[in-house]
């Protein structure tokens, strides 16, 4: 099991405000996102004997219930939620932070079933998502606007699928603008990728 660890994010109450304004008990949104990364694993796991008919049906009736719901990017609270492991959001393998500070951050990583590529390993796309979002937090920590330029990934062994990894991530060196970062993934001694990055600071102004 992951434990979880706190990570004071930057605008918590903000945030929380949303889920309430939301209608949506802090509690039960992050009941929420762990049920569909459960859902999406065990959708990834399912045999044939699968009912895909009223699976699909009762998916449509919650498409239908939400649709209504649909608010503009500002308002939305998926991977919003900066207190919850993965922000409240289900499209990243699970991360969850341990320690996040300006220069560095440390947590556990775990691909579900979801992430499987083949044969035990996860998807090779996935984990340079993994390794994007533990960056990223470095670099909001750092209270940056910068975004990705760069990220180049280095597969060293396969991923597994459903087991506590380690992943960590520091700033190697900062030069005006540019951020170059260094990340590791890897499963006790074993390491699986490594990763480097460039992030750049937004101009003023910049979208
Ligand atoms: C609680 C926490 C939660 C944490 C929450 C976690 C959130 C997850 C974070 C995800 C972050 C993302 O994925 S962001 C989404 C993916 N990335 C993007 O969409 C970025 C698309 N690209 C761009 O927008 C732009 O190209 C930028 C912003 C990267 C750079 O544009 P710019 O601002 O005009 O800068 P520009 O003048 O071109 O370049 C500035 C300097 O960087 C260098 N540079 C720029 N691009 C490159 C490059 N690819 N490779 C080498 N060098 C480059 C230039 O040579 C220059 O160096 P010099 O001449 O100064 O030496």
């Amino acid at each position: 099991m992951l434990a979880l660890f706190r990570v004071d994010p930057p605008a918590t109450r903000s945030r929380e405000a949303k889920c309430q304004h939301a209608g949506m008990s802090v509690d039960g949104y992050r009941a929420m996102t762990s049920a569909l990364r459960d859902f999406l694993d065990l959708v990834a796991t399912a045999g044939p004997g699968a009912d895909v008919d009223a699976l699909t049906t009762d998916l449509r009736r919650w498409t239908d219930r939400l649709a209504p719901h649909r608010v503009d990017e500002s308002r939305r609270v998926f991977g919003e939620r900066f207190d919850l492991p993965d922000r409240g959001q289900t499209m990243t393998p699970l991360f969850v932070p341990r320690l996040v500070t300006t220069v560095r951050a440390e947590g556990v990583a775990r691909f579900g079933e979801y992430f499987l590529g083949s044969n035990g390993a996860a998807h090779g796309g996935a984990v340079p998502l993994l390794f994007d979002e533990v960056l990223g937090h470095v670099v909001l920590a750092r209270g940056l606007r910068a975004r990705t330029a760069y990220l180049h990934t280095e597969y060293r062994a396969i991923t597994p699928i459903g087991r506590d990894l380690t992943v960590r991530a520091r700033v190697d060196r900062v030069s005006g603008r540019k951020l170059f970062l260094t990340a590791e993934l890897s499963d006790g001694d074993a390491v699986c990728a490594e990763s480097e990055a460039l992030f750049v600071e937004l101009r003023d102004g910049a979208p």
